[in-house]
């Protein structure tokens, strides 16, 4: 009963936020039905438990110290229809055959988070959408309206959080499940990386960095070590956290240290459209104890960032604040120095990650919402060598992709055309890279970054 009290007052603790203006609200139509559901929230089990995100915030603060790389990927929009186990595992060994190849690359950690368990909620950039001189209001995730092209469809609905909490709270079992079973050895992770650079047109290109890890298991099993009991399956789940009429009441108080966490995903972030300052989301973020980010976009100045330091992390804490920054290729190189300079020169102690996706979005001639693999791979280059020059830690990627085959960014390795696009295009909201694609990036990158890796000191002359 005490637990339960306690929880609820996390409730209370966090609403500083809801006199403020709260960008991308949805228009909830009616309140009292609103009303219904965020109590019904309140009440509801925690999804992710406070050690867990302190746990991730240990791990992040190892980003942060340039000791770790942060692999953070999935769907654009998750939707409820596609929250079934296969779609999950799928994304799942996806990254983890990702990771395999960066930690060989990098010789650190992979810190793995989903874009999981709670991406049902988009930001959008108009309010309405027209189709053959139909104007409806736009698609906001699975957790506000419906997808289909009707007026029924996109009226916003708070049952919706609902099924969001339900949603989420099955694909987290579903995360669990797959991770305690350990299915998922080193071993196990480079075969199946075998099998796709079989498949690949670039096999020629990979195939250094897959002997290599071939070398390195001879290596540990000669020693003795036993690379398919290597527990490789810590797995932690994020989402962008827009909507706070879900996250306000998922918030909850641990009763034992009295430190206040959003109940609804391991690592919650801010977007480039509810960064605002003075907004809603910035003061929710301040209160909670999880480890967050911050995108950036090309407006994002050095006095933001130190802004949003001082408001978010103002303890410097590395493993509290993440940057996600998504500036696009052409500009990567221009605008990011400036904003590591100078909050490096503040003190800051954050973490740096490259989302290469929403700065290079563009439209194909069919009108597909499209990203060229080359371009995303441009800026992940360009980010990690303003990195370089600058002497700080590149601490990461941020993708949306998925385990699936679809045909929604062009390139990559099997060069996907714009004639594509008509394959197999299923997301809800941007474009993802498939499969074979973010193994091609994490191939990719895992050339240029294994030659930047640091040389073990020698024994001294
Ligand atoms: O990640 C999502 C999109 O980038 C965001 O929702 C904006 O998309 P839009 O310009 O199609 O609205
Ligand atoms: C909306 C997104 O990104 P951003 O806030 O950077 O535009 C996203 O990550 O899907
Ligand atoms: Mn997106």
């Amino acid at each position: 009963m005490d637990t339960l009290k306690s929880e609820t007052s996390g409730v209370a603790l966090v609403n500083t936020w809801s006199g403020l203006p709260a960008a991308q609200r949805p228009d909830w139509p009616d309140p009292a039905a609103l009303h219904r559901v965020t109590e019904e929230l309140a009440g509801a089990p925690p999804l992710v438990f406070a050690d867990e995100c302190d746990r991730l915030r240990d791990r992040l603060a190892a980003v942060a110290r340039g000791e770790a790389l942060l692999l953070q990927g999935g769907d654009c929009a998750e939707t409820f229809a596609q929250a079934s186990a296969d779609s999950v595992h799928r994304k799942l060994t996806t990254m983890m055959q990702m990771a395999a190849v960066l930690t060989y690359a990098a010789s650190v950690p992979v810190v793995k988070v989903g874009r999981l368990a709670g991406q049902y909620a988009k930001p959008r950039s108009q309010p309405v959408e027209t189709r053959d001189g139909v104007t409806l209001p736009t698609y906001r995730g699975d957790a506000v309206n419906g997808f289909d092209f009707t007026a029924e469809a996109r009226v916003p609905d708070p049952e919706r959080l609902l099924r969001m909490y339900r949603a989420s709270s099955s694909t987290l079992n579903a995360v669990r499940a797959f991770t305690a079973r350990g299915h998922a050895g080193l071993s196990q992770v480079h075969e199946w990386n075998r099998d796709f650079i079989a498949g690949s047109p670039l096999r020629g290109t990979y195939e250094t960095i897959a002997a290599g890890i071939d070398r390195a298991l001879h290596f540990m099993r000669a020693t003795g070590a036993r690379p398919d009991h290597f527990d490789d399956a810590e797995f932690y789940v994020s989402h962008e956290g827009l909507l706070l009429d879900y996250e306000g009441p998922l918030t909850r108080r641990d009763p034992r240290t009295g430190r206040v966490h959003a109940a609804s995903g391991h690592m919650l972030w801010i977007g480039e459209r509810t960064r605002d300052l003075d907004g809603a989301h910035v003061e929710y973020f301040s209160r909670i104890d999880n480890p967050i980010g911050v995108k950036l976009g090309p407006t994002a100045t050095p006095d933001t960032v130190l802004r949003l330091i001082d408001r978010l992390d103002p303890d410097g804490e590395p493993g509290r604040l993440t940057f996600v920054v998504r500036l696009g290729a052409d500009r990567v190189r221009d605008v990011l120095p400036d904003l590591v300079e100078k909050a490096t020169a503040s003190g800051a102690r954050v973490a740096w990650v490259c989302d290469p996706m929403h700065g290079n979005t563009m439209e194909a001639p069919s009108g597909h919402k499209t990203r060229r693999f080359d371009d995303i791979l441009a800026e992940v280059r360009g980010f990690f060598e303003v990195h370089r020059a600058l002497g700080t830690h590149a601490g990461g990627i941020h993708v949306e992709l998925t385990g699936d085959d679809v045909t929604e960014c062009v390139g990559g390795g099997h060069d996907l055309g714009f004639p594509d696009l008509f394959d197999r295009y299923e997301s809800a909201c941007d474009p993802r890279l498939n499969r074979g694609q973010s193994l091609d990036l994490a191939f990719l990158v895992a050339e240029f970054l294994h030659g930047d890796r640091p040389v073990p000191d020698g024994p001294a002359a």
